[in-house]
């Protein structure tokens, strides 16, 4: 079941570095000292889409820091594993993180691994410093013609913001296990995206093609949690 009952098989859940938050941007502290990050994705090879019952989820190969993140509050080259999304069932819910608690119809997380500290991904996600999660929210655009551009493939470079601003914070996965690893850095400027991309993504079913009742898969997004005096750090 739901976000409610993880604490049961996963205690850490109430824990104190737990993802997603509000981010109220007048109580971030800017920290002249945050420097930009850096996307190198131009040879990120992605290997495959699948539907894993809560998200849809693109893979890419790690065997070497051909697609990593650099720079920010990161003290390593950070290398790019897969990415997803989280939305909504209608309107403008969707998001994970909420921002002055304004949540967005869609949040992306472009997740990255500690390749210098860590061997494998797995060690990686249970280490405090073990991932750095992008977080790019989706605004929905109401075209006032239907005549949108769909979208074929997703090449993270193209799905990124004009301005690369951030918050960044100490955080965990939002979903089990919730292990309190990632480096949370959430850009400041949404893309926008039309109702019928978002439609493509409620179009896809939590089940397996096996059972019956068909289960729409939406609304899988976490609530915020408690920051438990997490300082919540703005780049310029
Ligand atoms: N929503 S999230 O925090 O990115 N969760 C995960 N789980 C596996 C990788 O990223
Ligand atoms: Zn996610």
């Amino acid at each position: 079941a739901g976000p409610p009952v993880w604490h049961k098989n996963y205690p850490v859940a109430q824990g104190n570095r737990q993802s997603p938050i509000d981010i109220i941007p007048h109580q971030t502290s800017h920290d002249p000292g945050l420097g930009p990050i850096t996307l190198n994705y131009d040879q990120c090879t992605s290997i495959n889409i699948t539907n894993n019952g809560h998200s849809v989820v693109v893979e890419f190969e790690d065997p070497d820091d051909r697609s990593v993140i650099l720079g920010g509050p990161l003290d390593n080259p950070y290398r790019l594993k897969q990415f997803h999304f989280h939305w909504g069932g209608k309107g403008c819910h969707g998001s994970e993180h909420t921002v002055s608690g304004n949540s967005y119809a869609s949040e992306l997380h472009l997740v990255h691994w500690n390749a210098v500290k860590y061997k494998t991904f797995g060690e990686a996600a249970t280490a405090p410093d073990g991932l750095a999660v992008l977080g790019i929210f989706l605004e929905l655009l109401f075209p006032l013609q239907g005549s949108v551009t769909d979208f074929k493939a997703f090449n993270p470079k193209c799905l990124l913001p004009s301005s690369l601003h951030y918050w960044t914070y100490l955080g965990s996965l939002t979903t089990p296990p919730l292990h309190e690893s990632v480096i949370w850095i959430v850009l400041k400027e949404p893309i926008i995206v039309s109702e019928k991309q978002l439609g493509k993504f409620r179009m896809l079913l939590f089940t397996g093609e096996e059972e019956d009742e068909r289960i729409r898969m939406e609304n899988n997004f976490r609530p915020p949690q408690p920051l438990k005096g997490r300082k919540v750090r703005s780049s310029n």
